[in-house]
């Protein structure tokens, strides 16, 4: 697979970053991710003058966007990234147990399209600490009226959105930037025996990467991912009453 070099992508950088042992996150360029902050807080206005967090739905029910409120200052800002209350009153009250992260050095780095089986299932509420990915899910629910349908959504530092995903879809993201930082909540551990995952360039999902797919820098385990065409989903729409 070829690889996509940005600036702070070259390997001199990465190397140095890799040999860093204290650092695994990597080499987050102090002042390049000053400078995404403050474009999101300029001088005490937010990006989105918002007075309570913002629910938007995708074109997949079930998937939906989250903004939360920020407050920002002479000193810079401060927002909630996650209070389980806040969600509940927006009607979310998935229980996340796991967090991760993951970085990712070069753009065009593509970590998907990935689920857990049941009873290992997992919810996932993604958002982007640094950098700027291309989110996507993918209905697999047996039954659905979106089964095989996609949707996509733009997560970066500096709109402080996140991605709701439920159970019963599958997950993967393209990095647009070098440097991503992701974190996402999980509402199950992880479960090596659980994991399933469905290639990135599916032609039967088609879904727009915004590359080529050959220029892709993907895990050995991704490329080497099956088809949705071969997928036994586990999963079943239910619809709500
Ligand atoms: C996902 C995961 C991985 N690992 C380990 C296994 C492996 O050695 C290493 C890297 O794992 P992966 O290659 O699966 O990492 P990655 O490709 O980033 O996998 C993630 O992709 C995104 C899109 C998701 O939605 C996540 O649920 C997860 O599947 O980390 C854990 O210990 N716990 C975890 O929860």
């Amino acid at each position: 697979m070829g690889r996509i070099h940005g600036p702070i992508g070259q390997s001199g950088a990465r190397s140095a970053c890799l040999g860093n042992s204290l650092h695994p996150f990597g080499q987050l360029r102090p002042v390049l991710v000053a400078k995404q902050v403050r474009r999101i807080y300029h001088k005490g206005k937010t990006a989105r003058d918002q007075e309570a967090p913002m629910l938007e739905p995708t074109t997949l029910p079930g998937v939906q966007i989250i903004t939360p409120r920020v407050f920002a200052d002479n000193r810079g800002a401060f927002c909630e990234t996650y209070n389980a209350d806040t969600l509940a009153a927006l009607g979310i009250d998935t229980v996340f147990v796991q967090d991760n992260q993951s970085w990712s050095h070069d753009a065009g780095t593509i970590r998907g399209l990935h689920f857990q089986t049941p009873p290992s299932a997992q919810a996932k509420l993604v958002r982007v600490l640094v950098g700027e990915i291309w989110d996507v899910a993918v209905d697999i629910r047996a039954g659905s009226p979106t089964y095989g349908q996609w949707t996509g959504v733009t997560l970066s530092a500096g709109n402080n959105r996140q991605l709701l995903i439920p159970a019963g879809f599958l997950h993967g993201f393209v990095t647009r930037v070098p440097d991503c930082l992701v974190a996402y909540k999980c509402s199950n551990v992880y479960a090596p025996a659980c994991e399933g995952a469905v290639r990135f360039d599916d032609p039967d999902l088609a879904i727009d990467w915004g590359i080529p797919a050959a220029d892709a820098v993907l895990s050995d385990k991704d490329a080497a991912a099956g088809s949705f065409a071969d997928l036994k989903t586990p999963f079943t729409y239910e619809a709500s009453a």
